[in-house]
């Protein structure tokens, strides 16, 4: 059991999603970031990797008084649950995502965490450790489905959403194309980590949708299923 896990980001029309020191850019046009609140608003949780939380800080909170308002006309928080992929217990204590905001957080460290970080995050999120090293993604999406989350939206960044591809958890991928050329060899792409190096790995995509939205593009793909040849 999973969430249905759909991948939501910005990118330029050189496929970045920030600047090469990692730096937040505004991609997103009026339209778009207001169809970012509605979908944000729709689901259940929401997820970032520590990478993201260092770089932009976000609060991930629904932005509209309307939406807040359904949700909590739906007996739900203002905000959906916030999950930080944070391996190493790194997430600031002070950091937007666990203070802004009201609503409930979960931190998905590895046992590799330190234990005095881990407990000072007790405070502020519940914790939740799953695997040696890294955090285990899998593991991780069924701690979310044992928790009620149907609908999880992934905001980012390149890391986490690589990572998530390789593990074969996501459904769907959502891409707005800015109007913007960022440029730079190192600068992050939607899908970084290690990459996959054979042609038979690349995960296939359908194309669902192709539209128009402030100066750029929003397409959106469903992940196919792999069909594993009958043995
Ligand atoms: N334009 C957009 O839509 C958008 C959205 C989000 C983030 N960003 C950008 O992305 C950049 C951050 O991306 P990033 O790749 O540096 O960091 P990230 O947010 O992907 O976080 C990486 C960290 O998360 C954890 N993690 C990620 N994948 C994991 C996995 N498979 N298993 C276990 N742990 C895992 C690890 O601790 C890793 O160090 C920032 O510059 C930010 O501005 C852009
Ligand atoms: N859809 C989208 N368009 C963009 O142009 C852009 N830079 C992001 N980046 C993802 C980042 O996580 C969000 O911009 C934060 O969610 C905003 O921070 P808040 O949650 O409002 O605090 N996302």
């Amino acid at each position: 059991m999973r969430p249905y896990i759909f991948v939501n980001l910005a990118m330029s029309a050189d496929g970045k999603i920030s600047t090469r020191e990692r730096r937040q850019v505004k991609i997103s046009g009026a339209d778009d970031f207001k169809r970012v609140d509605e979908i944000k608003a729709g689901a259940d949780a929401i997820m970032v990797g520590i990478g993201t939380v260092l770089g932009d800080d976000p609060s991930l909170t629904v932005k509209s008084p309307d939406l807040k308002a359904a949700r909590r006309a739906r007996g739900e928080d203002e905000h959906p649950l916030r999950v930080v992929v944070d391996s190493m217990a790194r997430t600031p204590l002070d950091a937007d995502i666990l203070c802004k905001g009201e609503g409930r957080r979960i931190v998905a460290v590895s046992a590799a965490a330190q234990a005095g970080r881990v407990e000072a995050l007790r405070e502020k999120a519940e914790v939740v450790v799953v695997g040696e090293q890294n955090t285990d993604l899998t593991l991780l999406m069924h701690e979310l489905a044992a928790r009620g989350v149907g609908r999880l939206m992934v905001e980012g960044g390149g890391t986490l959403i690589w990572g998530l591809f390789r593990a074969g958890l996501v459904d769907e991928l959502i891409t707005y194309v800015g109007s913007i050329v960022i440029g730079g060899a190192g600068a992050p792409t939607p899908a970084d980590g290690e990459g996959f190096a054979r042609e038979d790995e690349f995960p296939r995509l359908e194309l669902a949708g192709v539209e128009r939205v402030d100066d750029g593009v929003l397409l959106r793909w469903v992940v196919k299923k792999e069909v594993h040849s009958a043995l």
